[in-house]
């Protein structure tokens, strides 16, 4: 889901693709159910339908893991829950910090998938000092005055900005500027950062508009299937020539315009 611009090459150090690196987490999640329903092996294209991936892709990630399976058994379920969890980086503990504890980071907070992965919540910020002190998900918030003490403290290397998008340069700031050097985005803003930074995006409503160009097209499909009079691109472009029909809720063009 997340959407990412890094300074990496698009081969890993150790000549693992940067694709590759991005459908291991697909391939964990499956392995994880897996293994926690205590299934011993499992066959590429079972795990390739699971992740949701191309069976033959997946052979070709797992080699370069050097993880080959055996033929008619499948590949050792544990074994490729540790090899993939190594890769990853996520034998070792990962202090994490989320500033801007509203609605969102809240919810993130709250959320029980970070801590099972490996991912620990160091530290809750926010700029609100009536914030200060109160526990949220059990932990107390802190105020951004203590930003640059908690990283060092706690060596987090990777922070989590859930602020207003006005915010989020200013924080991303202080947070590289303090040591962090991964950061997961959330606020609907691109940030600048330096090199050797890694800044990932989630914008759940850029997920929505591509679902919805999909569903467009799949619409269109089905109509030029049907032999209809006026093509459907032609119809909807008729709609949308009237008054502001052009312009998303907040008077913006929206992303994905109507073809
Ligand atoms: N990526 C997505 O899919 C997605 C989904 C929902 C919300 N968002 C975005 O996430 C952000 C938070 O949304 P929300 O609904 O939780 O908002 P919110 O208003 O409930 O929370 C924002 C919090 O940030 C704090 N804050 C403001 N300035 C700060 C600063 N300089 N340093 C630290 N904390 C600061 C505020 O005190 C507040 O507690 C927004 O930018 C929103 O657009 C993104």
């Amino acid at each position: 889901m997340a959407t990412g611009r890094t300074h990496r090459p698009a081969t890993r150090s150790r000549g693992i693709p940067e694709a590759t690196v991005a459908r291991l987490p697909l391939y964990l999640r499956a392995l994880t159910a897996l293994s926690e329903r205590s299934v011993p092996t499992v066959s590429s294209e079972e795990l390739a339908a699971a992740a949701g991936v191309n069976s033959a892709k997946l052979r070709k990630d797992f080699s370069y893991l050097g993880s080959y399976g055996t033929r008619g058994v499948g590949y050792d379920v544990e074994y490729l829950v540790y090899q993939i969890s190594r890769e990853l980086g996520l034998t070792q503990d990962w202090p994490v910090v989320i500033v801007g504890i509203g609605n969102l980071g809240a919810a993130l907070a709250n959320y029980g998938g970070f801590a099972s992965r490996g991912f620990r919540v160091a530290a809750l910020i926010d700029a609100d000092p009536g914030m200060a002190g109160k526990p949220v998900a059990g932990i107390p918030v802190q105020h951004t005055d203590e930003l640059e003490k908690i990283i060092q403290d706690d060596g987090v290397s990777i922070g989590v900005i859930a602020t207003p998008a006005g915010a989020a340069q200013q924080v991303c700031d202080r947070l590289v500027a303090a040591g962090v050097t991964s950061i997961l985005n959330f606020a609907p803003t691109v940030l600048n950062v330096p090199e050797g930074v890694d800044v990932r995006k989630v914008d759940l409503s850029i997920e929505l508009q591509i679902l919805a160009f999909h569903e467009q097209r799949k619409a269109g499909e089905e109509a030029a299937a049907d032999t209809v009079a006026v093509p459907p691109v032609a119809a909807r472009k008729q709609q949308h020539s009237t008054g502001s029909a052009d312009k998303g809720p907040d008077g913006d063009v929206p992303a994905v315009m109507p073809a």
